[in-house]
């Protein structure tokens, strides 16, 4: 399966700064293996759209879990599609946090998502507490089944350990396949056969020297990446660590 690397820039870049970023990537973006798409603050997207290079996808950030009307400051994902939207990410932990996302709530989103031709990307991870008590598998799967209820197979799932967001603390590539294969199992129980065709991302601290080792593993399909997205030289280096694999 190509992997995929979701640049998830998060509340970072203004439009002239998203402007300036896609034509520094335009100049020396190579297609490679990995397909590569940015998961832009809304504001950022249209300029996105008509400035990405050829083969670099457009993702946003969240989505409303309502379809349409009077839900002041939400973004539907109708909009998102009709702007050339093909992924967004919900359940970002961010957003588990922050806005007091519910499982109920981000499988609502996700199905919005769908609905509309757009692609979520389902995040899941446990923070440090709970991997120190060696309840991480379990927590994860059971925020993925919560998170998936009336989702459909076209979806991507991400794997981000709360603990290894933003903190330069990476988990090894082998915990990332602990999960991710855990996760994977539970996907055939839900979908059968479709859930091989699933990609399954791992996410936190993810950077051009680690991204090759963890997307080795086999039940890994690509990376949602924070930080390192930000600048072109590093995306560049992550693309090029993909490139043979
Ligand atoms: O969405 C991305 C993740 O939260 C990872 O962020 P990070 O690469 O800055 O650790």
């Amino acid at each position: 399966m190509r992997n995929l690397l979701a640049l998830n820039w998060k509340m970072n870049k203004t439009p002239s700064e998203a402007r300036s970023w896609a034509a520094e990537l335009t100049e020396r973006y190579e297609e490679g293996n990995a397909e590569l798409a940015v998961m832009a603050p809304a504001v950022t997207i249209s300029t996105l759209a008509a400035n990405l290079p050829a083969g670099v996808g457009l993702g946003a950030q969240d989505v409303s879990a309502y379809e349409s009307g009077a839900y002041t400051g939400e973004i539907s994902a109708g909009m998102l599609a009709d702007l050339g939207v093909q992924y967004v990410v919900v359940g970002h932990s961010e957003r588990r946090d922050y806005h007091g996302e519910t499982d109920a709530v981000v499988a609502a989103k996700a199905k919005q998502a769908q609905a509309n031709g757009v692609v979520p990307i389902v995040c899941v991870g446990e923070k440090l507490d709970v991997r120190e008590k060696g309840e991480h598998v379990p927590f994860t799967l059971e925020q993925l089944s919560g998170s998936l209820e009336g989702v459909g197979t076209d979806v991507v799932i991400a794997y981000e350990p709360v603990w290894a967001i933003g903190t330069g603390k990476t988990a090894t590539a082998d915990d990332a396949e602990e999960l991710a294969a855990a996760i994977r199992g539970a996907l055939e129980q839900r979908y059968g056969k479709k859930a091989a065709d699933i990609r399954i991302l791992y996410g936190g601290s993810v950077k051009p020297d680690n991204i090759a080792s963890i997307c080795a593993k086999p039940n890994v399909n690509g990376a949602l990446v924070g930080g390192a997205s930000l600048k072109v030289a590093d995306v560049l280096g992550m693309n090029d660590a993909l490139k043979d694999a």
